[in-house]
């Protein structure tokens, strides 16, 4: 007889169940193991509150999280962006797939560039992060609060609503939207929120060692390491996925280089740094990755890094 499937569980959105779907090709792909879909819908999906307004993080995966500590499905899979940094009582991250393009993209009316908008275009975009880091940029455009899907998002460029929208590139590519984006962000110019391109695989933290340790197999070990210096950075600025963080690290010839921006929603005062580390034989790359987030996020602190991000929790959407 031939074994009963996994049940992966999912959001409903369209990048979400495809998402979910590549990442269960890869598991049966790499181990034998049959997989399918069980669709949850979370309160990030259903509510018309403005995300910054939703008052706490993780309302894109707490419905997903109860389904797992229930039983009701063996693993989730989340964007790790979406995913808070606090650790969840009885579940792990097993699994860090490898990072899809993690830069952030803008889908403009008549194929424009961000350099080409003229002043006082209004540009959409939900993420403090991305309206801090584009005013500092552009301070003439006007950022407009938006939320939705993808889909939802990029209608309102096709209508006429907006003149452009700033999404992450991955999402687009999940949703298959890629003939929208009109320029890409370098992280010299924007960089990306933690974990951004990249998928978490999450279960119960005592199957995961036992009949679910084959999801190992999805584990990508050089996007786990930058991940993880990305989150400890938000983590230690105390500072959840709607604040105006952006962190990104990547692996390059055996060093991981860490680049972390905070800056205040009107893009008038920031602290920008880098820092980066040797990964040698002898020491985890994840214990590595820890250290230089902790101490490139202490250094934000010393030059007031908290400060701008408490102001930015603090005032007004
Ligand atoms: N907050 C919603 C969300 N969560 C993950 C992605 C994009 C895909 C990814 O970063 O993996 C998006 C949409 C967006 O930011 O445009």
């Amino acid at each position: 007889m031939a074994p009963a499937p996994a049940r992966l569980g999912t959001r409903r959105s369209t990048m979400a169940t495809t998402q979910s779907r590549q990442v269960a090709d890869t598991i049966t792909a790499r181990t034998g193991v049959p997989v399918e879909l069980e669709l949850i819908t979370s309160y990030g999906d259903i509510t018309r509150a403005h995300l910054t307004q939703l008052g706490g993080t993780g309302v894109f995966v707490n419905n997903l999280r109860d389904e797992l500590l229930g039983g009701g499905i063996d693993f989730a899979v989340h964007s790790l962006k979406d995913l808070p940094t606090a650790p969840a009582a009885g579940l792990t991250l097993i699994a860090v797939t490898e990072r899809d393009d993690p830069r952030d993209a803008l889908c403009a009316r008549d194929g424009r560039k961000f350099s080409d908008l003229p002043a006082g275009a209004t540009v959409g975009t939900g993420s403090p992060r991305r309206v801090a880091q584009l005013a500092a940029l552009r301070p003439d455009l006007s950022f407009v609060p938006i939320r939705g899907n993808a889909e939802t998002r990029l209608g309102k460029v096709t209508s006429g609503e907006l003149d452009a929208v700033v999404l992450a590139y991955a999402g687009l590519a999940r949703v298959g939207r890629l003939d929208d984006v009109t320029d890409v962000f370098e992280a010299e110019q924007v960089l990306p929120a933690p974990g951004q391109g990249a998928l978490a695989v999450e279960c119960l933290a005592a199957r995961a060692a036992a009949d679910l340790a084959y999801l190992t197999a999805v584990d990508h070990g050089p996007t786990r390491a930058a991940v993880t210096a990305e989150r400890v950075v938000l983590a230690e600025l105390e500072a959840g996925c709607a604040a105006p963080v952006g962190a990104y690290a990547e692996c390059h010839d055996g060093r991981l280089r860490l680049r972390a921006a905070v800056v205040a929603p009107d893009g008038t005062r920031a602290v920008r740094r880098e820092r980066s580390a040797a990964l040698t034989q002898d020491t985890d790359p994840v214990d590595t990755a820890a250290s230089l987030g902790r101490e490139l996020a202490r250094e934000m602190i010393g030059e007031g890094a908290d400060r701008i991000v408490a102001d930015a929790a603090g005032g007004a959407a």
